[in-house]
């Protein structure tokens, strides 16, 4: 066992992924040569246009989809699979929702998966289940929730499991906007108290600047790849009304020409 400390820092480089063999001169990417490192505990956010790739890319970091060259390790350590280090959120709350099960035992589920004694998952599921906001809803089943709710309940469990990395697949792409924007405060809220590694994904522009601490612009796709990093050093909570946020705006805006 490596005595080493967890930073929980994920470092890629020249990442390539391709789902097919294409010719046998050029394979096609679906992206190409992504270099990147998030430093532990950062609130990152890559934003990039429809079908670029991002969510390939949040896929190779969770372990679910495998690259096809390059680097990609937390701490060191080559991402191979699926790992208790990182969780990922996604837009659909409902698909990864137990509709058998209520907000208290979707919450604890993980839990219960790892033998984890029924106090302490009481105890882990109380505080999560506050943290989001959920307290009166713990008997309810996800039928009965709102698409805020159910998408609370998911990072509820999500959080219980505890991992250092959280990877969010555009959470709140499928709210309404006033919810999506209760969910966005309400996560800064949730990261500044846990602190944990998240990278977020969004073609959001405002969603980008609202959340991250730094941006990540990817490219137009095929053979997409992060080309410019922009640091956003605004204090939390921000408004999207001042002239500073407008400031970044404008610049992120005019680097995808619109
Ligand atoms: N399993 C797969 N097999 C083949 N092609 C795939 C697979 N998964 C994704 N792709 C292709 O990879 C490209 C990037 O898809 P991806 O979903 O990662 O983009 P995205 O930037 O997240 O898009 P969006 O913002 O629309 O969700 C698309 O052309 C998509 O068709």
């Amino acid at each position: 066992m490596s005595l080493a400390v967890k930073t929980n820092t994920i470092f890629i480089e020249r990442l390539r992924k391709s789902f097919s063999a294409g010719t046998a001169a050029e394979p096609h990417y679906i992206i190409k040569d992504v270099d990147l490192v998030v430093k532990g505990g950062e609130f990152f956010i890559l934003l990039g246009p429809s079908g670029c790739g991002k969510s390939t890319l949040l896929s190779m970091i969770a372990g679910f989809v495998g690259k096809t060259e390059g680097r990609l390790s937390v701490d060191g350590e080559e991402i191979r699979k699926p790992g208790r280090d990182r969780a990922m959120v996604f837009q659909q709350a409902d698909a990864s929702l137990f509709p058998w099960l209520t907000v208290r035992e979707n919450v604890e589920f993980g839990l219960r998966m790892k033998h984890i004694p029924r106090k302490e998952r009481r105890e882990s599921s109380d505080r999560f289940i506050r943290l989001v906001g959920l307290e009166g809803h713990e008997d309810k089943f996800p039928d009965a929730l709102s698409g805020g709710m159910k998408q609370r309940v998911q990072l509820a469990r999500v959080l219980a499991n505890d991992p250092a990395i959280l990877l969010m697949d555009e959470p709140f792409g499928a709210l309404d906007a006033m919810t999506r924007r209760t969910m966005q405060n309400e996560l800064i809220r949730i990261w500044q108290e846990t602190r944990k590694t998240v990278i977020f994904v969004t073609h959001d522009i405002q969603e980008a600047i609202l959340l991250g601490q730094r941006v990540g612009i990817m490219s137009v796709g095929p053979a997409s790849r992060i080309t410019d990093i922009y640091e956003v050093p605004l204090s939390y909570p921000r408004t999207i009304t001042d002239s500073a946020f407008n400031a970044h705006y404008s610049s992120i805006q005019r680097h995808f020409g619109e």
